[in-house]
């Protein structure tokens, strides 16, 4: 899709802008029910930077913004203002007061091109946030990272915690999340960037039932390989590999400890067999 982008605008002599909304949409609307977030919009910037768009837009959508009359957002917003001659758009993309606007009515303008983008489809599966979600749901991660075409990641800085992991043997750097609720729980091979190298480990993406709640917020807890050093304060990307189960409530810290050893050696076990 922004191969594309930037494939018209190096036709046209175009500059290339994506514009998102934040918060999504739905998180306005119908916050109870809007799907979980894939990325935070810090990631969105970190992913989206390396990929040679000339802008990023970030539209606050608020109550003002979604009240907007769908004529006034494509000649105001999109024609005037933000001065657009071709865009590229999903063809089932409504906007505007009520969603009255649609992939009609912008093509429609005088003042810019409209095109549809193209469905990006993998083994004939259309590929959307639902179906990344559903494959990270299942704990699919290799079909999560085919669809995404990179591995799932969450990024975010490392923070204090209760200090319990180091007496355990293991300590885990606390990433600080930010998305509404993670799109998965459970215990994962990783790998993290952000330090001087690319370091292998083990992730808990979950509410810790051993030593919480069961209804705690859920946390990411990252053990890295052969790895000694005080990181509070740096900010990381954890890239999810393979999940190596869900996570458990155990009678104890030692029966815990003993499992957190063992998904340790099944971690290097899969990375000896699988590489990276
Ligand atoms: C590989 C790994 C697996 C874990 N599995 C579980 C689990 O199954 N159940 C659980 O309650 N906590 C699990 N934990 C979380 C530990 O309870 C947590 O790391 C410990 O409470 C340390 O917390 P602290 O970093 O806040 O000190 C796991 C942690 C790691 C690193
Ligand atoms: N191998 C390692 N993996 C992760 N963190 C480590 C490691 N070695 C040292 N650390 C440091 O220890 C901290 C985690 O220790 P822990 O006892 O779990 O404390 P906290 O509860 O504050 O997270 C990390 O934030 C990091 O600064």
């Amino acid at each position: 899709m922004l191969a594309e982008l930037r494939g018209a605008a190096a036709l046209r002599g175009l500059q290339t802008a994506l514009l998102t909304f934040e918060p999504h949409p739905r998180e306005l609307f119908t916050p109870r029910s809007a799907p979980t977030r894939l990325t935070s919009l810090r990631e969105k910037i970190e992913l989206l930077s390396g990929e040679g768009i000339d802008h990023l837009i970030i539209q606050r959508f608020d109550a003002h913004f979604a009240g907007i009359e769908a004529l006034h957002f494509r000649d105001r917003v999109l024609a005037h203002d933000l001065n657009v001659r071709y865009l590229l758009v999903g063809d089932d993309f409504r906007f505007g007061a009520k969603r009255a606007g649609d992939f009609a009515l912008l093509k429609a303008s005088a003042a810019f091109e409209t095109h549809s983008l193209a469905t990006v489809a993998l083994d004939g599966e259309r590929i959307s946030s639902t179906t990344v979600r559903d494959a990270l749901a299942d704990g699919d991660l290799a079909h999560a990272a085919d669809l995404l075409g990179r591995p799932y990641s969450i990024s975010g800085r490392v923070v204090g915690g209760d200090r319990l992991g180091r007496e355990l043997g293991f300590p885990t750097a606390n990433i600080q999340l930010r998305h509404n609720r993670p799109p998965m729980l459970g215990i994962f091979v990783v790998s993290v960037e952000g330090l001087e190298r690319v370091y292998q480990g083990v992730a808990s993406l979950g509410v810790r039932p051993t030593v919480k709640g069961a209804d705690a917020a859920p946390v990411l807890e990252v053990y890295l390989f052969d790895f000694d050093r005080q990181i509070y304060g740096e900010h990381l990307r954890v890239n999810f590999l393979a999940k190596l189960r869900d996570e458990v409530k155990f009678s104890g810290l030692d029966a815990l400890t003993a499992q957190i050893r063992k998904d340790c050696d099944d971690a290097r076990a899969w990375f000896a067999t699988r590489g990276r």
